[in-house]
């Protein structure tokens, strides 16, 4: 599991390292890690022109400490410094390795060292500037760490502006400068990093949208800290092995879960095949289809193996292409009883803030979320996070919200994100698919929150699996669902 903690456990669990161990060990620790993964992005370090964005505080000391060891492998590094505090000893020992540092300010206030100011010589003017930036072989944004508030200040707007336009890759110090660290929320401008190197624990910026995208792929470096459970996990591939009901011995059809399909119609028939597909791609012993007749027989002429009409099950997948035939009493009906539900696209009609739900997985996408939410779409988009915790606490239910990274929120506020699904997956019938996967898990007998997560991981595998960076349809991730999973399972 990877995991995700807030700002405040990670200032904690910092605090807590920082009584223990020498003065400056965890910087240092950081630094360490930070060069080497520059330098291994880089592809070497001799010769190579290294800019490193220098703001006020830690995250800038990460940078300079982390030039000064590129430096001294042979890397040119200059710092610009873009306020008039830079951290002192960092800015020393960049100077001392032969690195320049240049500012547009003389470093004042408390802890400015007259001897780390910028080489008086050094030219700052804006071409100078841009002229540093354009032959740069990558940007290091030391601006703001966790410190840090959304946006970027104008100096450092402009500087990053430049990276942008000439192209020059640039590499996060912690978190990509002006996000919203513990929401993942972009609501001003920001840096787009190729790379994020974090250190301790992921951050929740690095797990959601739109910050997660902002981050490119995040590399963790341990610095020893003592962490307490985290807000936010993300599964990985021995969790999908732990968790997968994998079946036994005595297993039977029955014993492995059955699953009930309300799905389809005479208007949409396409939406009950590509859900069973999805089901019979999981963990379940056997489909029952519940719907129109006509719609019964495209589905059993597309999978034999299901039984048409109403028996007993072990769970509910509901929603995916009701069209006309959106039976919300019955829907109720069936969210009040025992067994579980996966609840979707024309199903989320028949949520309401009454019931006990918490044995009831909703899938939305961000549109539908908005309209349980009242709120509208590009709301949810921007601070997902926020709109899926407050969908699950008020419908009681657990929430999937669907999307280039999604967000599975459980009504007693934990939340595990999927980061791993291809922008591919944007296509006709995918929700159907994965509608009927998580049915599938439910039945097999995993809680929403797993039966969510799982399913979100194995779904993105698949269609990671079926892509390989190609297009797609629903119907082929389906059908790479059995051997991603036996990859997953590690056969
Ligand atoms: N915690 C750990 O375990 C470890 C942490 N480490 C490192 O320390 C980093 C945290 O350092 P930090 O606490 O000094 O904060 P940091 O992010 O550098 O911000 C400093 C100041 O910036 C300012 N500012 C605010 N918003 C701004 C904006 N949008 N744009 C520009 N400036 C803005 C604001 O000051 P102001 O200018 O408002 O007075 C704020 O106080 C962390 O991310 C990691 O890299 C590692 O070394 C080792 C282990
Ligand atoms: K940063």
């Amino acid at each position: 599991m990877r995991s995700a903690h807030t700002v405040e456990q990670v200032r904690a669990a910092e605090a807590d390292l920082m009584a223990r161990v020498p003065e400056g060990t965890l910087m240092q620790r950081a630094a360490t890690g930070l060069a080497v993964a520059i330098s291994n992005f880089l592809g070497g370090t001799y010769g190579a022109r290294v800019v490193l964005l220098i703001g006020s505080g830690d995250n800038g000391g990460d940078a300079l400490y982390a030039g000064a060891r590129l430096a001294r492998r042979g890397a040119q590094v200059t710092a610009v410094l873009l306020s008039d505090k830079a951290h002192r000893a960092g800015a020393e020992a960049l100077r001392t390795a032969g690195g320049r540092l240049v500012t547009s300010t003389p470093l004042t206030g408390p802890s400015a060292d007259p001897s780390a100011t910028a080489d008086p010589s050094a030219t700052t003017a804006p071409t100078a500037v841009a002229d540093l930036i354009r032959s740069a072989d990558v940007v290091v944004d030391g601006i703001v760490g966790i410190g840090g508030r959304p946006g970027l200040r104008p100096k450092a707007l402009a500087v990053v502006q430049l990276a942008e336009r000439f192209g020059v890759p640039i590499v996060a110090v912690d978190t990509p400068s002006g996000v919203d660290v513990d929401t993942g929320e972009t609501p001003e401008p920001h840096v787009n990093a190729a790379l994020t190197i974090t250190f301790g624990t992921h951050k929740i910026c690095h797990f959601i949208d739109p910050a997660a995208t902002a981050c490119g792929p995040v590399h963790l470096i341990d610095i020893g800290l003592d962490l307490p459970p985290a807000e936010v996990e993300s599964l990985q591939t021995s969790d999908i092995a732990r968790l997968y009901p994998v079946p036994h011995g005595e297993s039977d059809k029955y014993s492995r879960g059955v699953l009930g399909l309300m799905v389809g119609s005479t208007q949409y028939p396409g939406a009950a095949v590509i859900a069973t597909s999805g089901a019979l791609g999981g963990p379940v012993g056997m489909v029952r289809y519940v719907g129109p007749d006509a719609v019964a027989e495209a589905v059993r002429a597309a999978h034999p193996e299901i039984v048409a009409g109403e028996g007993r099950v072990q769970a509910w997948a509901i929603g995916s292409g009701l069209g006309d035939e959106l039976d919300i009493p019955r829907i109720r009906e069936l969210l009040d009883a025992e067994e579980p539900v996966v609840l979707d696209a024309d199903g989320l009609k028949a949520l309401d803030d009454s019931g006990d739900h918490f044995d009831v997985l909703a899938t939305p996408h961000a549109g539908e979320l908005a309209r349980l939410l009242d709120v509208d779409r590009a709301t949810v988009e921007a601070e997902r996070l926020k709109h899926a915790r407050l969908a699950a606490e008020r419908y009681d239910v657990t929430v999937l919200l669907k999307g280039s990274t999604t967000v599975i929120a459980s009504p007693d506020g934990q939340v595990r994100v999927n980061t791993n699904a291809t922008p591919w997956l944007a296509t006709a019938g995918a929700g159907d698919v994965l509608a009927g996967l998580c049915g599938s898990l439910l039945a097999a007998g995993l809680t929403p929150l797993d039966a969510g997560s799982v399913g979100a991981y194995l779904h993105a595998a698949a269609a990671n699996l079926a892509s390989s960076s190609g297009p797609i349809t629903a119907m082929s991730v389906a059908a790479a669902l059995p051997e991603a999973t036996r990859y997953l399972l590690g056969g």
